[in-house]
């Protein structure tokens, strides 16, 4: 089929590459002309494993383009994909204008009959407002818009593309599911063909559950820590019982990026439309916005002084295998550091170049686990990075003084490190667990912040 995918993102890119190594004839629109330069020059521009060795194979088929000439991208397409973002408002609602925007531009181009398709995160009732719009704008066009939610993960986003749990359809009827399945043809999984908000509902309900899931085990292992258990030992047996299951289940410093905090609080806000709680929902934001607390808790209580300390962060992302910082709460740690006026060494394999647009000189950066650890009194781990997990125990054994690591990611083996290291760990008792109960205030720094998408 022709299709094409507006929007460049971490979602449209992958979705728009993968559809065409499926044998779909694809263009990716953007409205960034920068990005789609760079695409058509073979570059991603984030990093994600796999999907340039893909771009380009398909480029070379042509199979695949990339524009911003509207008239080149939609005049003759099929299917229309809209992979745009929705931010979060300010009260914490998704912002629709892109996807509006973008429906809206497009439908002035495409031919009769053809589908467009909602793959961005959109509450429920969404796909039948723009079904609406559509009926106004372009009466006679018939037009349809369905929604098809995705649940990629960035960092294996190649491979949940080939591999999914599951994919959902939503559309007012029989035809459209089929036509939006046949698209998938190649793909082996299970489909849930349904209305477009239940499949609205679908995606903010998974993302929901799973941010419930780690709050969950962050307020276990908080309790853990005062009544001696391990966190790792309970999550291993409680994950053991089929119902539950044993993923996201790993406690830490709390979720970050550009899903779970922000679909979290437009589930919150879109239940308020219709004077409906989301109470569980509520908590799981509320503990994962105060679960940085145990950094600066361990922080405070091993430096002596924060001012002009040195610390090192090891991982900036919001996960391993991205460069993507958006919501990272290794970010919430600089900026603590930074407003305390610690000197801080940054390392992380991936995310520097979009850290650096955002704080600029005010950290020093490294290219190596050694050279962000050297001189440092406290390492701080932030991301369970393959590398950090590698050369840390040797890069701290190489040291003269040795400092205390605080693994805020609990992905460090206590038995590689040297005896001497005070290691401190996420729901693991350690020597001195009495905090002062510190409420922290993190101004976030002022330096100039630079669109990185
Ligand atoms: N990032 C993820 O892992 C992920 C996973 C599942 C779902 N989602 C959802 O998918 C959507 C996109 O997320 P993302 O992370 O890919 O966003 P992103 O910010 O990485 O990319 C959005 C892109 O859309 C482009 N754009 C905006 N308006 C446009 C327009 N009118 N025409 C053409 N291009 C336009 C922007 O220039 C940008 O390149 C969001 O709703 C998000 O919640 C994201
Ligand atoms: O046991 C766990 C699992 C994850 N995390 C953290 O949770 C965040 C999100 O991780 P993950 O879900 O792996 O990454 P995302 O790429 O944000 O993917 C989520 O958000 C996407 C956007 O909606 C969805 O498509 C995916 O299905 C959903 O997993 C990260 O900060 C992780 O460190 C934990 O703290 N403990």
């Amino acid at each position: 089929m022709k299709v094409t995918v507006i929007g460049s993102g971490y979602v449209g890119l992958v979705t728009g590459v993968c559809l065409s190594d499926i044998g779909h004839e694809v263009k990716i629109f953007d409205i960034n002309q920068h990005k789609i330069k760079m695409l058509e020059s073979g570059q991603v521009p984030f990093y994600e494993p796999g999907l340039e060795k893909i771009l380009k194979r398909n480029v070379k088929k042509n199979n695949l383009f990339f524009t911003s000439q509207e008239r080149f991208a939609f005049a003759d397409t099929d299917i229309v994909f809209i992979a745009v973002g929705t931010p979060p408002g300010l009260d914490g609602e998704a912002d629709l204008t892109y996807v509006f925007r973008a429906v809206q531009n497009a439908s002035s181009y495409m031919k009769e009959n053809s589908i467009i398709i909602v793959k961005s995160t959109v509450p429920a009732g969404t796909t039948e407002k723009l079904n609406s719009l559509c009926k106004k704008l372009v009466p006679n066009k018939n037009l349809t818009v369905a929604s098809n939610p995705e649940f990629l993960r960035e960092g294996s986003a190649v491979k949940d593309f080939y591999k999914p749990d599951r994919i959902v359809i939503g559309a007012n009827n029989d035809v459209i599911h089929e036509k939006i399945k046949s698209l998938y043809a190649l793909i082996e999984t299970e489909y849930c063909l349904t209305t477009p908000e239940s499949a609205e509902m679908i995606k903010y309900a998974s993302n929901a559950l799973l941010a419930v899931k780690i709050s969950f085990i962050n307020e276990v292992a908080l309790l853990c820590e005062e009544v001696g258990a391990d966190v790792e030992e309970v999550a291993l047996g409680v994950g053991k019982d089929k119902r539950i299951g044993s993923s996201f289940l790993r406690a830490g410093i709390g979720y970050g990026g550009s899903c779970f905090p922000k679909d979290t609080e437009a589930l919150i806000y879109l239940a308020s439309q219709y004077n409906k709680e989301m109470k569980i929902v509520q908590a799981a934001k509320e503990v994962n916005d105060r679960q940085i607390n145990w950094m600066l808790d361990h922080i405070n209580q091993s430096a002596t002084q924060i001012e002009h300390a040195k610390i090192a962060v090891l991982g900036l992302a919001f996960k391993p295998e991205t460069d993507d910082i958006r919501e990272s709460p290794a970010l919430r740690v600089i900026d603590y550091l930074l407003q305390r006026k610690a000197e801080v060494q940054v390392f992380d394999p991936k995310a520097m170049p979009n850290t650096k647009n955002q704080y600029g000189t005010t950290l020093s950066y490294h290219e190596t686990v050694e050279a962000a650890v050297e001189n440092t009194d406290i390492v701080l781990v932030l991301t369970e990075w393959e590398v950090i997990i590698k050369h840390l125990p040797a890069a701290i054994n190489s040291m003269i003084s040795k400092p205390v690591i605080i693994d805020g990611r609990n992905c460090l083996e206590r038995i590689k490190l040297n005896s001497d290291i005070r290691l401190v760990q996420v729901g693991k008792a350690s020597e001195e667990t009495e905090f002062a109960n510190v409420e922290y205030s993190i101004n976030t720094v002022s330096v100039a912040k630079k669109n990185i998408s």
